[in-house]
């Protein structure tokens, strides 16, 4: 793997604003680019995530969202530029980072508390995964499957895995949320049923996040900002503040407010051709 994250950023971490005072994930100054092909997919990119703050990214296809989304993961180094998640530079995978992606790539020999549990068996062992059972019954009951601790994945239906695959996320406490559009393979009404309950345990457990997704409603529908991409290199045209109240609602969607928001974002997409 290549390492990039530098002296410096180890530096401006340890010089860093007290817990309290700064973001739970910043990034300042992030560039990439792909050596193989000397391609720059993502120029100057700033970024923070406060606490208990649900952040977005949406922009066409290729302008970077994915490169960004690994780099913010530990799952590949930038170039250049700071990448701090609890004012510890990330410089590769981390336990108080979870990830959702769009399948819930639960193990299919596992019962659904198995899967939940996992990460803590494949990190500290049998012994001490066994000690979760509890808390993954708890996260269960949080997501609305209390009956489902024994069910194999074969037995749940899309929206039931993904699911599951939110405590799997949720067991090991992270400090932050990154998600990779994990609804996308739904259909529409599961889908909106899913990005309500996110909301829901995100208010809930108070998590810091950040989603990738294709969709403007659903971005508008989540966020309390969204990072606006454009391509060639990929870099943020706009951050849009979405100041509609919580806990919000999918009837939202029929306002004149919430469809000036999604215009506007359609707007700056349009600017490159891309939507
Ligand atoms: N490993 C790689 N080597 C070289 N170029 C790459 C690599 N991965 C991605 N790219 C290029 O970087 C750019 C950004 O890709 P990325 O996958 O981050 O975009 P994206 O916004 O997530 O796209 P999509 O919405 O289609 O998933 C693209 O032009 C892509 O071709």
């Amino acid at each position: 793997m290549e390492r990039a994250v530098t002296e410096q950023s180890l530096h401006d971490a340890a010089n860093a604003k007290p817990a309290a005072e700064r973001p739970v994930f910043e990034i300042s100054r992030l560039t990439k680019t792909y050596h193989r092909n000397a391609f720059t997919a993502l120029s100057n990119v700033n970024l923070t995530l406060e606490k208990g703050e649900f952040a977005s990214v949406i922009g066409s296809s290729g302008c970077g969202k994915s490169t960004l989304l690994k780099i913010m993961a530990g799952l590949m180094p930038p170039t250049s530029g700071r990448v701090v998640l609890d004012g510890r530079p990330v410089m590769g995978p981390r336990e108080d980072i979870g990830m959702m992606f769009q399948q819930a790539t639960l193990l299919p020999w596992k019962t659904a508390l198995e899967n939940i549990i996992l990460p803590i068996e494949i990190r500290e062992g049998k012994a001490a995964a066994r000690k979760y059972r509890t808390q993954a019954q708890a996260l269960l009951d949080l997501v609305g499957l209390s009956r489902a601790a024994d069910v194999y994945p074969s037995e749940l239906s899309g929206g039931m895995a993904q699911r599951v695959s939110i405590c799997r996320m949720l067991i090991s406490d992270p400090s932050v949320l990154l998600l990779d559009e994990p609804f996308s393979a739904l259909d529409e009404l599961t889908r909106d049923f899913m990005n309500m309950e996110l909301q829901r345990i995100c208010m809930e457990r108070h998590a810091t996040a950040f989603l990738v997704t294709h969709s403007i409603p659903e971005a508008v529908i989540l966020s309390d900002k969204i990072y606006v991409m454009q391509s060639n290199p990929g870099h943020v045209a706009e951050v849009v503040d979405i100041d509609l109240p919580r806990p919000r609602k999918l009837d939202m969607i029929n306002t004149n407010k919430f469809g000036s928001i999604v215009a506007h974002i359609r707007g700056l997409l349009e600017q490159e051709g891309q939507i």
